[in-house]
């Protein structure tokens, strides 16, 4: 009924389909597909990170990324978990809305 394909349509509208060097970061981390929500995206950026160890193991909130795509993408040689700013305004030039 109506009820059932505006839940299907807002289930759409929060998904988010990455650009292809992004793209390529969360599949290195397992993900599957073209589409993800904005968590999705994280929780895979979140693993690449640690798959590829990019964490300082002694200080964790420090990433360092920089020499790995990842950094490539950020501009950055390293960041602090602690400011996702930086993260965001990378999502913002490597995110276009999937519900197009
Ligand atoms: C709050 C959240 C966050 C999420 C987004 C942002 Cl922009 C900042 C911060 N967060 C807090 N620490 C981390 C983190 C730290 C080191 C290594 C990996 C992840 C994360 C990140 C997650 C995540 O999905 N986090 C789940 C729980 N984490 C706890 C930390 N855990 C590890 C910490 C290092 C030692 C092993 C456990 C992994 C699971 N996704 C991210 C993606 C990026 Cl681009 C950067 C950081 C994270």
């Amino acid at each position: 009924a109506a009820e059932n394909a505006c839940r299907i349509t807002l289930g759409q509208a929060n998904q988010v389909r990455p650009k292809l060097p992004l793209l390529k970061i969360l599949q290195a981390a397992g993900a599957q597909g073209e589409t993800f929500t904005l968590k999705e995206v994280m929780h895979h950026l979140g693993q690449y990170i640690m798959v590829k160890q990019l964490y300082d193991k002694r200080q964790q909130h420090m990433v360092y990324c920089g020499g790995d795509q990842l950094g490539e993408l950020l501009g950055l040689e390293s960041f602090s978990v602690k400011d996702p700013s930086p993260v965001y305004e990378m999502l913002k030039r490597n995110l276009t809305s999937a519900a197009m």
